[in-house]
């Protein structure tokens, strides 16, 4: 595996996938997430188990994470939105097939809550305590904290409450903490300040830096949080991913960062994303095949910057 200054988690195949509107076969993501493993991510997000009916997409589970190769020193995420969640986890671990991190997820703000983990926060993080009980140390765990720079319903989020929800899974022993900025509201102002909070008043979680590109923001914020000192950060091949634009949001595009575009980035400033930068095009192709549609990636279209390489040590 090669050195890497910074972790990235591929999330493709969940918060990429769940809203495709076509169900995507599951020996086709099993194959991606094992392409993204060859590519050297230390960390995948594979699957969710989530009510099957909200979110078809991910009805396959426990067959996906059967039919998964396993690789020596991946992460290999499954999102969990409930107890339910949690237990279905769980009995995959007794079965020899379980993911070996699990994402707990909180959002801060009610409006968002209520919509998509269909609970006010008080009763989330009941369910959230419940969870980390059930999961007694036989996963790696996450805590996700959507909507933490801002909520399409209700506007801006206070950091405080983001920071004293990002100390609630400290104290309940999760050790690291996503920031999600769900619809893309954060600014690299508002990214340096909370991620430079998490740095000095919880130095023992690690924070993981989400951001959606809905407004063209995502990698100005990538590049706040890396000089904020993050290390750990989430992006999905082609820029898919998000909540349903048109039906929640009022339209445009919600995706992810496309990992081609970050990795461009990073490794153009000489940080070391550890990833194979020559078979990056290669499976970049096939995520777009996968899908049938031209994805949102600049570096897609026009490839790596020709000076990577060239520009080594020349580290942010
Ligand atoms: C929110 C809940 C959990 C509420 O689950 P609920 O309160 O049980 O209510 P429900 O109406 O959804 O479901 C009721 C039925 O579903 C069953 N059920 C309930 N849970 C499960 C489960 N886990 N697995 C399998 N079955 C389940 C339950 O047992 C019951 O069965 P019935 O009595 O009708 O036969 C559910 O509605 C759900 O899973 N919703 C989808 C949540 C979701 O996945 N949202 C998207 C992820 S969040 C995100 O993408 C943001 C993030 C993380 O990326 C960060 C960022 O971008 O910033």
């Amino acid at each position: 595996m090669s050195a890497r200054d910074v972790v990235l988690c591929e999330c493709f195949a969940r918060d990429g996938l769940q809203h495709e509107p076509d169900f995507i076969d599951t020996a086709v993501k099993a194959d991606l997430i094992d392409r993204f493993a060859a590519l050297g991510f230390e960390r995948i997000e594979a699957t969710s188990y989530s009510n099957p009916k909200v979110v078809p997409q991910f009805g396959d589970a426990s067959e996906l994470l059967a039919a998964l190769p396993r690789r020596a020193g991946v992460w290999y995420k499954a999102t969990c939105a409930n107890a339910r969640a949690v237990e279905r986890a769980l009995a995959d671990l007794d079965a020899g097939i379980g993911a070996n991190e699990i994402s707990l997820l909180v959002s801060a703000s009610e409006s968002h809550s209520t919509r998509n983990l269909k609970r006010e926060r008080a009763a989330q993080w009941d369910n959230i305590a419940a969870m980390a009980r059930l999961a007694n140390g036989r996963f790696r765990l996450i805590g996700t904290i959507s909507v933490a720079f801002g909520c399409p319903f209700e506007g801006a989020v206070d950091p405080d409450a983001v920071m004293a929800d990002a100390r609630r899974f400290a104290a309940l022993g999760v050790g690291i903490v996503t920031l999600g900025d769900t619809t893309g509201m954060a600014t690299p102002a508002s990214v340096r300040d909370l991620y430079g909070r998490m740095a000095r008043e919880l130095p023992e979680v690690t924070p993981v830096a989400h951001f959606h590109d809905t407004r063209g923001t995502g990698l100005v914020n990538y590049l706040a949080a890396l000089e904020a000192g993050v290390t750990h950060f989430d992006c999905a091949f082609g820029g898919v991913g998000g909540h349903p634009a048109k039906v929640r949001y009022g339209g445009g595009h919600t995706g992810n960062v496309a990992t081609e575009d970050l990795v461009n980035l990073f490794e153009s400033m000489g940080v070391r994303t550890g990833l194979d930068l020559r078979a990056l095009a290669a499976i970049s192709a096939r995520c777009q095949e996968v899908l049938g549609r031209v994805l949102h990636s600049r570096v897609a279209q026009s490839g790596l910057n020709p000076l990577i390489g060239v520009a080594a040590g020349a580290a942010a």
